[in-house]
């Protein structure tokens, strides 16, 4: 067992400072302070981009303008665009979105070309440089990529570049996809720490039920889960172009508010008007204090590699108190993984209250399990703190585990 301790601190929180920071004077907690935003992180749906002929020039335009004028009072934009798929499949001689992994990712490698050629355009009317960034899940599931991919946003911001983000679709599979950029857009926001999550859409608002429906009501404002309550956001014979519908942008909102992030859901038209601050769209207020970067990683990408079985009384001191996790209150181990992976700490009921940064091996573990500190001191040494999972290296997951409390 020579290698305890050596990962959980080996991992760099993301740089603050020059890079890394976000220089917000106050917090962005209604439509009216969106102008408050120093920083913020808007996300496009294939529908508001394209038409059934490819790209909608049009609509680039429109948006491009809105964010330049954003530009210009001194905020920072990260673009997050869908629209590959969309602006590609018509080139191939596709009439319609593909359904399997293999031709939407041909169809995502010729259309994101088109899609970041037009966005240069457009942008070079404000002498603006774009900058394209394809990002995975896997790779913000993964605590060095997750750094890196931090690290060169910050730097593109910080170089007045405009950074334009999509999935990597042409590498990215069924299993490994986040399948919508809604979600995409909530963890960039995370990862570049911005005050403001905008997400538009072919829709001016969040309904009660599908917009095309007679009684369905626009919702102003989210403030917990009980607005959703009988919310219908099934996404009726889907034939658009869009993948995720409202499922996956209440969704991204929800992991927005849990890491201190509000989201404004309207439509591509109603972008200037919402950042007037006028009466448009769904506000989701936050849910949460702000969370570090890294305990957002922790509780919201990171890649679960095993999972640790504690007792009643372990439970008690970790989730309840807070504390270290000890060897002597684990009961069963499984899965497989390595000292630094991230594993999930649930209790003899199969509950799983936590995720965390392990110290040891999949393999050492259950030598250890059991064992008092003492105990395990006359095998490993007077040095031996007894820590399998550190009090600094582990969130506490909400119930329905989507993100943690
Ligand atoms: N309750 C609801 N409120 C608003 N829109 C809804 C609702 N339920 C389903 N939708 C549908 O979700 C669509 C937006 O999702 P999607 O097409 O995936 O958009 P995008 O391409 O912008 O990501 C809307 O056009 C609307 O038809
Ligand atoms: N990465 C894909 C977008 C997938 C996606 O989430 O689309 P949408 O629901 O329109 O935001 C593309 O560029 O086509």
């Amino acid at each position: 067992m020579t290698d305890r301790r050596t990962v959980v601190y080996r991992y760099a929180t993301p740089a603050t400072g020059e890079a890394g920071s976000n220089p917000r004077a106050n917090p962005v907690t209604s439509r009216d302070t969106m102008d408050d935003a120093r920083r913020v992180v808007i996300k496009i749906g294939s529908s508001s981009l394209t038409t059934s002929e490819g790209l909608n020039t049009e609509a680039i335009d429109a948006l491009v303008d809105v964010i330049a004028s954003l530009r210009q009072k001194g905020t920072q934009v990260v673009l997050v665009s869908s629209g590959a798929v969309a602006a590609g499949f018509p080139q191939l001689g596709l009439t319609r979105r593909p359904k399997d992994t293999a031709t939407q990712q041909a169809a995502a490698s010729v259309g994101q070309g088109s899609l970041m050629a037009y966005y240069s355009q457009s942008f070079q009317r404000y002498d603006t440089t774009v900058a394209q960034v394809l990002l995975t899940a896997e790779e913000l599931m993964r605590r060095r990529q997750y750094i890196n991919a931090h690290r060169s946003l910050a730097r593109l911001l910080t170089m007045d570049v405009m950074p334009i983000v999509n999935e990597n679709d042409a590498v990215a599979t069924r299993e490994i996809r986040f399948g919508d950029n809604d979600r995409l857009a909530a963890l960039t926001a995370n990862l570049v720490k911005a005050d403001l999550l905008v997400l538009l859409s072919d829709v001016d608002s969040l309904y009660t039920g599908h917009p095309a429906l007679p009684d369905s009501k626009r919702i102003a404002t989210v403030a917990s889960d009980d607005d959703l309550e009988g919310v219908d956001v099934r996404r009726p014979g889907a034939a658009g172009v869009g993948t995720g519908g409202m499922v996956t942008k209440v969704d991204a909102a929800g992991i927005a508010a849990t890491t201190g992030i509000p989201t404004l859901l309207t439509s591509a038209p109603n972008a200037a008007a919402a950042f007037s601050g006028q009466d448009v769209g769904t506000w989701f207020e936050v849910a949460g204090r702000r969370r570090s970067a890294r305990a957002a990683w922790l509780g919201l990408t990171a890649e679960v590699r095993g999972r640790l079985t504690i007792d009643d009384g372990a439970v008690a001191a970790v989730i309840g108190r807070g504390r270290s996790l000890l060897a002597a209150g684990i009961t069963d181990c499984s899965g497989s993984f390595t000292s630094g992976d991230v594993v999930e700490i649930a209790d003899e009921r199969g509950t799983v209250h936590a995720r965390g940064l392990v110290q040891y091996s999949a393999s050492q573990v259950p030598r250890m399990m059991g064992r008092s500190t003492s105990q395990l001191r006359e095998d490993l040494g007077e040095g031996y703190d007894g820590v399998v999972v550190h009090a600094d290296d582990w969130v506490r997951l909400a119930p329905n585990h989507a993100a943690y409390s």
